[in-house]
């Protein structure tokens, strides 16, 4: 795209809106993690990268970042909000340059970058999130948003339509009415597009890096080339255009106009083998078991036979939430649904598939013996929500997958036939059309937003979408008849200061104090052995 660009005498410039680490067995599947990845990730041309939330859990994690990433992207590496805490002499420092001032090379437009991460409360303390809008006040920021630039670019592991990029947005245009702004959003898994103004749009690339967003934004006049703008550029007006693109080789094909023997460069391919080497040495493709059939973190109801949800609520955290000590122990174990944060395919499940499914380090912790009458309340306070959590910093938005911050209700779609296909026996579905049948669409992303619903760039059939409840909970051990008077509340430890508070509103006062750790095993490792004794080894 590069090389296309310069043809064409335009400017592209790639972007990591962050969470790169965690998530995927070519970091999580190391010990220490990222032992080829940050390698592997060196290896991309990106000209604006920042945090998201995932680099920031663990302290090993945020150290990562700064001592490998940050001189990686040296220049590139944007960090508008975040501070690092030097462990040798516990400096607070910022954890990369604040800004970016640089001109295109084709079209000379001055452009002005900033790197941001939304509000995020939950990082190592190894780091600051300072909030966006004391950033913003910064005398930093204040100055750096009156330069005389072409553009602004905003990247930042923020919400398009949340409340951190609408005060960046309204901070720059105090100073700058006219001047283009470009913000590039993160965090919520969803395709999303926005216009603040005539000249200000947002895009957002979903998740995963299933997608690759496009803005195509014409009519900028770059001051910065040596020559005159040509009477075009001062004429044109400007336009904004998004494209999500599904992130693949056909799309790549397309989009550059080569083919399967053009497409690959030199450098392309030694990354690939890159990637092949780490996922051999690592052993990715281990088979723990075969999935019996797909399992849905929100292409299913919860509850319901397919949907992911019940299958750890009735299946796994049963069987795999044990103490001795507390064996015959009534228990109430409690996880929160953002901890799941893929489906389950039928097939192979592998040790890649355990970190995609659910990377995260956390472990079973419990508060024993505490009154039946005050633990049953919990899940339903957590579920329903209300005031006593939004009054303080932990919302329950935090607790379920993040797309429940954008999608605010169920998604139904019609059972659509597949035409003109032969159902094979497997799960795979051969694409035969007779001349007059519509295509067979392969289930995707069929994206509306504010644009419209043109910026997918294939059109899929589409996929129903579950709200699913904040947290889920097993009873284990309790008696056949009764109710017990006391139980122990177990519980991810990502959940901790919610089932704190949510006990608390029940009239019991808990304090960290009285949680204990539970069992030393990670849900990950625990739903991983789950499989390895329960589905079969082969499929
Ligand atoms: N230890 C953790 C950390 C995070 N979560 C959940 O993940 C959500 C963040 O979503 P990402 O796309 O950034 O992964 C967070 O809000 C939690 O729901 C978790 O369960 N355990």
């Amino acid at each position: 795209m590069r090389q296309k660009a310069d043809e064409l005498g335009v400017d592209v410039l790639l972007v990591d809106t962050g969470d790169r680490v965690e998530g995927n067995g070519l970091y999580d599947g190391s010990d220490p993690k990222g032992k080829y990845f940050y390698d592997i990730v060196r290896e991309q041309e990106i000209d604006i990268i920042c945090t998201g939330n995932h680099e920031l859990y663990q302290i090993d994690a945020a150290a990562r970042e700064y001592d490998l990433t940050v001189p990686n992207f040296k220049g590139k590496y944007l960090a508008s909000n975040l501070d690092y805490i030097n462990p040798k002499n516990g400096e607070t420092i910022p954890m990369a340059q604040r800004y970016r001032k640089f001109t295109t090379k084709n079209r000379g437009i001055r452009v002005l970058a900033f790197g941001f991460l939304f509000d995020f409360t939950g990082n190592a303390n190894n780091t600051v999130v300072q909030p966006v809008a004391k950033t913003i006040e910064e005398p930093w920021f204040q100055e750096a948003i009156r330069e005389d630039v072409d553009l602004f670019v905003i990247i930042g592991h923020v919400l398009l339509h949340g409340p951190e990029y609408k005060a960046i947005y309204k901070a720059i245009r105090s100073q700058n009415w006219d001047t283009p702004i470009q913000f590039f959003g993160g965090h919520s898994h969803i395709r999303d597009f926005k216009k603040y103004d005539s000249k200000a749009y947002g895009v957002q690339s979903g998740r995963y890096m299933e997608t690759i967003g496009w803005m195509a934004i014409e009519g900028i006049t770059g001051k910065g080339k040596k020559e005159k703008p040509r009477p075009l550029d001062a004429r044109a007006s400007m336009t904004f255009k998004r494209r999500y693109i599904d992130n693949n080789l056909f799309g790549y094909h397309y989009h550059t106009g080569l083919n399967d023997t053009t497409f690959s460069t030199e450098h392309g391919k030694k990354v690939s083998k890159m990637i092949h080497k780490a996922r051999k040495a690592l052993d990715l493709d281990y088979s723990f078991g075969c999935a019996p059939r797909d399992l849905w973190l929100n292409r299913a109801p919860y509850p319901s036979s397919d949907s992911i949800f019940t299958w750890l609520e009735t299946e796994v955290m049963p069987d795999v939430i044990v103490n001795k000590e507390r064996k015959d122990t009534p228990t109430l174990a409690i996880t929160n649904t953002g901890a799941m944060r893929f489906d389950i395919f039928k097939g192979p499940f592998t040790k890649d598939t355990t970190y995609i499914i659910s990377p995260f380090v956390s472990k079973f912790l419990y508060i024993k013996d505490v009154p039946y009458k005050a633990a049953k309340g919990i899940l339903q306070l957590i579920n329903r929500g209300g005031p006593v959590f939004e009054a303080t910093e932990f919302s329950l938005s935090q607790l379920a997958p993040p797309e429940q911050m954008s999608i605010l209700t169920d998604i139904l779609v019609p059972q659509i036939p597949i035409h003109g296909a032969h159902k094979s026996g497997g799960a795979q579905v051969p694409f035969l059309l007779s001349s007059n049948e519509e295509p067979n669409l392969v289930p995707g992303y069929t994206t509306k937003d504010e644009g419209g619903d043109d910026g997918d760039d294939t059109i899929h059939a589409p996929i129903p979408y579950f709200r699913v409840p904040n947290v889920i909970q097993s009873a284990l051990s309790f008696p056949a008849e009764g109710e017990p008077e006391k139980v122990d509340v177990v519980f991810v430890d990502f959940i901790q200061p919610w089932v704190l508070l949510a006990l608390r509103f029940m009239g019991e006062s808990y304090s960290a104090g009285d949680v204990e750790v539970y069992t030393d095993e990670t849900l990950t490792d625990l739903m991983a052995d789950w499989i390895k004794r329960n589905w079969k080894k082969d499929c």
